[in-house]
């Protein structure tokens, strides 16, 4: 994989990423627009979603991610593996939830995942991060009940910020008891976890379910 050299963060209040974009033509972009969609929020490279596309050729994937040059490397990457149930889109997801979302067909976001999100440390800056409330209703407005959010980072401070938006909205059922998992649910490691892991060092990590009878 040809890697660019791109700027560590962007600010995502910044006047350049505050329009929504236009949503693809779905039967383009995936072979079955009807599968149960995981969507990842920050996907850089896109990595985990190349290696989950492959691995569960019944769900389609979206990586969402704000930084474009790595958007176009992941998608690069996906029609390199010829990958028709996976598609990347470059966009500040805090102002592009709703209509993306609904401009898929009903019913199918099944999954969410926002893994190692930036941490923006300073409190001026902690707007900035992706978990807003906002953000947090419209996973909860979108998702199909019994849908799963699964959320990891290394940073204690973030993961509980985000965990107790999580847990605060009344959609959302809390797995596996009062402590982090101890290990993944998912099949394929981040490269931020698979980095901190090699550095011996804890990764923070919670699910949710989403509430409600699950459509048979
Ligand atoms: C620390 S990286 C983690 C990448 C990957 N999830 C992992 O675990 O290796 C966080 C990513 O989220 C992206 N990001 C931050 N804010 C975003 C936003 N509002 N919308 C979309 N992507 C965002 C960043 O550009 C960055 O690539």
């Amino acid at each position: 994989m040809v890697r660019v050299r791109v700027r560590q963060h962007v600010n995502p209040l910044s006047y350049a990423y505050q329009t929504p974009i236009v949503p693809p033509t779905w039967s383009q972009v995936y072979t079955n627009p009807a599968q149960p969609l995981h969507l990842d929020i920050g996907c850089a490279w896109g990595r985990f979603l190349l290696q989950m596309a492959a691995i569960e050729p019944d769900w389609n994937f979206l990586g969402i991610e704000i930084r474009e040059p790595l958007v176009e490397t992941a998608l690069a990457q996906r029609d390199e593996e010829k990958l028709s149930n996976l598609h990347f889109i470059f966009c500040n997801i805090n102002h592009t939830f709703a209509p993306l979302i609904e401009s898929l067909p009903p019913g199918i976001l099944h999954r969410v995942s926002i893994q190692f999100p930036d941490p923006w440390f300073k409190k001026r800056h902690q707007k900035r991060r992706v978990v807003q409330p906002e953000l947090v209703e419209n996973v909860a407005k979108y998702l199909v009940p019994g849908g799963m959010v699964f959320l990891q980072s290394d940073v204690h401070d973030v993961a509980i910020e985000m965990r107790d938006r999580f847990a605060e909205h009344s959609s959302f059922e809390r797995q596996g008891g009062e402590d982090w998992l101890p290990e993944n649910p998912m099949p394929v490691a981040t490269e931020r976890e698979q980095s901190t892991l090699d550095k011996d060092e804890p990764v923070y990590r919670v699910v949710f379910l989403k509430k409600g009878e699950i459509p048979g």
